[in-house]
């Protein structure tokens, strides 16, 4: 990173938790087992012997501190020094675009923090139309993709850009482009031509997340958990990603998130197919790289991927094991990353973008292949 100060004032703002469908590994889920409630809007009152819930309290706090540790951040003050180990991906672009050097690269793009800045109202994380004309440029040139944790439908209100992929609900949910703009690139992909968007959706409808999120999440001892008027978590709030929910905490106070997380998790032993987890961006990459453009055999693709917060460490991490590419990490503060670079803030990421596209169109003739 670029310039930083010594002392950072910072207030720490977490990741939302994120509820997932999909059967990812669950470091939250109840090792005690609770007798189920009978429905689905109260949640039994049960006792859990002392011992047993202190090592919950000690696991949930562990589970907090580590989402705290490694969660998009607000900063007050000036911005942090130079980070030797992800150094700026303005600062090294000469070096980033010679790695490029006879490859097609692959743009990946994280939504919240990265295109839009963070903001307390999930539903007002606008982009701007300059970061908007920007994607839309690397897009005519490199193949794109949005990859979120946010429900497709809803990042696509957002970005409005037909011709990118979009991977939502953290990767269960993919589509391709309605118009494939680059057959130079995909000659050996029937599978992208004919105008017909593809659509990969792992997790299953079936699961009964509309169902969960029907009803009020109300915890065992009869306090709603977030969403709305919550007199129990004041600012806690409920996203409906389609195929897994966020629970937001970034508006709680702190000194409530440790209960807030236990809530959640004891309202979830009646979904068993449920899961409270951290989920990462790796497997959408991994699929778009592998089952759609069909590029990871390739070692002439270099994928970028761009994101600010622990879902896209999943996908740094699957970069830097297959050894292609790289990650850039968003932040303004140093922060333990698979991510090879990294960008202070959206608008260093627009920057980039702008880099980027200049670059091509100076080096090459608008030709997806450098
Ligand atoms: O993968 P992403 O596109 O980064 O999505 C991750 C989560 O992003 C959103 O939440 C985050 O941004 C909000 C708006 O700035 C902010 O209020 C919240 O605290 C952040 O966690 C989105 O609302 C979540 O559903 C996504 O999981």
């Amino acid at each position: 990173m670029t310039k930083q100060s010594a002392v950072v004032p910072e207030v720490v703002a977490p990741e939302a938790v994120v509820v997932t469908s999909q059967g990812l590994p669950c470091p939250l889920r109840p090792r005690i087992p609770i007798p189920a409630s009978e429905g689905c809007r109260g949640f039994a009152h049960q006792e859990v012997p002392t011992e047993a819930r202190n090592q919950q309290r000690r696991e949930i706090s562990s589970w907090v501190d580590s989402m705290k540790a490694s969660s998009p951040t607000h900063i007050q003050g000036p911005p942090p020094p130079a980070q030797d180990e992800h150094p700026s991906a303005l600062g090294m672009f000469e070096e980033i675009v010679s790695l490029s050097k006879g490859k097609k690269i692959v743009m990946f793009l994280d939504y919240d923090g990265t295109l839009s800045p963070i903001v307390d109202d999930p539903d007002r994380a606008y982009m701007s139309k300059a970061m908007r004309a920007a994607v839309r440029d690397v897009a005519k040139l490199f193949p794109t993709a949005i990859v979120s944790g946010r429900c497709r439908d809803k990042v696509y209100s957002f970005v409005r850009l037909a011709e990118l992929y979009y991977a939502g609900s953290h990767g269960m949910d993919i589509k391709c482009p309605n118009l494939i703009k680059y057959e130079p690139l995909f000659e050996t992909l029937p599978i992208f031509l004919g105008n017909k968007p593809v659509l990969f959706q792992p997790a299953s409808e079936k699961m009964g997340l509309r169902w969960v999120l029907s009803f009020p999440i109300v915890s065992s001892s009869g306090v709603k958990v977030a969403g709305g008027e919550d007199e129990g978590h004041p600012g806690s709030r409920v996203e409906n990603n389609r195929f897994c929910v966020s629970v937001h905490f970034r508006c709680v106070d702190e000194k409530r998130w440790v209960e807030l997380a236990m809530q959640v998790r004891s309202v979830l032993h009646d979904f068993p197919k449920l899961r409270l987890t951290h989920v990462g961006q790796g497997k959408a990459l991994e699929f778009l790289l592998e089952s759609l453009v069909r590029l990871s055999d390739s070692n002439d693709v270099l994928p970028v991927y761009i994101g600010d917060d622990r879902t896209d460490e999943d996908a740094f991490k699957v970069l830097r094991e297959r050894g292609q590419g790289f990650g850039i990490l968003v932040s303004k503060v140093p922060k333990e990353s698979h991510a090879t670079y990294s960008l202070q803030e959206p608008s260093e990421v627009m920057d980039f973008l702008h880099r980027l596209v200049e670059w091509k169109r100076l080096s090459g003739k608008g030709h997806p292949r450098v």
